[in-house]
């Protein structure tokens, strides 16, 4: 039995003559986390849609628990959507707004319960017209994670979420997970998706430019020093070139062992490095190469 719950297979999604998904395959197995990144318009979105069935795909096959994203009624109970951008009505309250999504999914769970988790319990009563802007996203997470599905689809679901709310949302997702859910996540902050991920398809013009765990994708690039010499240091170790304001940026395949080069120098020759930084790639830094192509 396949362990993916979602196959995405060659797809391709126009709108009229642009090409916004252009032949992307990828598997999402079953308990993983898997993010789902790429720069602004790399065509994130579109892809979920169609996993969504939301949108039809130009060509190509995708699969969610084996069978094809319109089947509505054999998706909808096992998958919670939460949307970048909520289409709840505005005159119904919150209880009503998350029962509703369980009525329209066939998802069954007590709506204290749920709204307990997003911590939207002191606003039940209120119209969804009178929610702040972190309080609507965390309305939209509630309706996601109603009934705990098997598969949580998260379109950028931490944006406009101040720090406490995030933390939440990151143990609600974690519960889930320890209860077996699938997550497809997609956002812009990278460090959330490298803290979590298990594995990350990173999208730029429609497709793949590389998919692998975090460690995967960051091995290939070196790790970075930097620090700022004081006027007047003599010449750094490593062959690393000093900026007019004294800044330096070494990059290194050998983190450990330049370190410990630069800071023997720097102790023998009395010289203060001052704002010294040293770490493995990021995403961000991953990120950036791919934008410098
Ligand atoms: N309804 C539409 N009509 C025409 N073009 C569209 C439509 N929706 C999206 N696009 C275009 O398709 C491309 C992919 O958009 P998509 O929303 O999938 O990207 P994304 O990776 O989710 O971007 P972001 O990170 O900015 O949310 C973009 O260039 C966008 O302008």
């Amino acid at each position: 039995m396949s362990t993916a719950v979602i196959e995405v297979e060659n797809l391709h999604v126009r709108y009229g003559d642009f090409h916004a998904v252009d032949d992307l395959s990828f598997q999402v197995r079953r308990g993983e986390l898997y993010a789902l990144l790429g720069t602004n318009g790399a065509g994130k979105t579109s892809t979920l849609e169609v996993i969504e069935g939301h949108r039809p795909a130009a060509s190509g096959t995708v699969r969610v628990f084996g069978r094809r994203p319109d089947d509505r009624g054999a998706v909808r109970p096992r998958m919670g959507i939460m949307l970048q951008e909520s289409g709840f009505s505005p005159d119904l309250t919150v209880t009503e707004s998350v029962r509703l999504i369980g009525t329209l999914t066939r998802r069954q769970d007590d709506a204290g319960r749920v709204l307990g988790v997003a911590g939207l319990t002191h606003k039940a009563g209120t119209l969804v017209s009178q929610l702040s802007g972190g309080e609507k996203r965390r309305l939209d997470f509630a309706t996601a994670i109603y009934g705990g599905p098997e598969l949580v689809i998260l379109d950028e679901p931490t944006t406009g979420l101040d720090i406490q709310s995030r933390d939440a949302l990151w143990a609600a997702v974690d519960r889930l997970r320890e209860e077996g859910s699938t997550v497809v996540l997609t956002t812009h902050y990278l460090e959330e998706a490298q803290q979590r991920a298990d594995r990350i398809g990173l999208m730029h013009q429609g497709t793949f430019h590389r998919e692998g765990t975090v460690v995967e994708l960051t091995q290939t690039l070196p790790s970075l020093i930097g620090f700022t010499l004081p006027p007047g240091a003599p010449e750094p170790p490593l062959g690393a070139g000093v900026a007019a304001d004294g800044a330096v940026l070494v990059e290194t395949f050998d983190l450990q062992g330049d370190l410990h080069r630069l800071l023997g120098w720097a102790h023998d020759a009395g010289v203060d490095l001052r704002e010294l930084k040293a770490g493995p790639t990021s995403l961000d830094d991953v990120f950036r190469a791919i934008e410098r192509g």
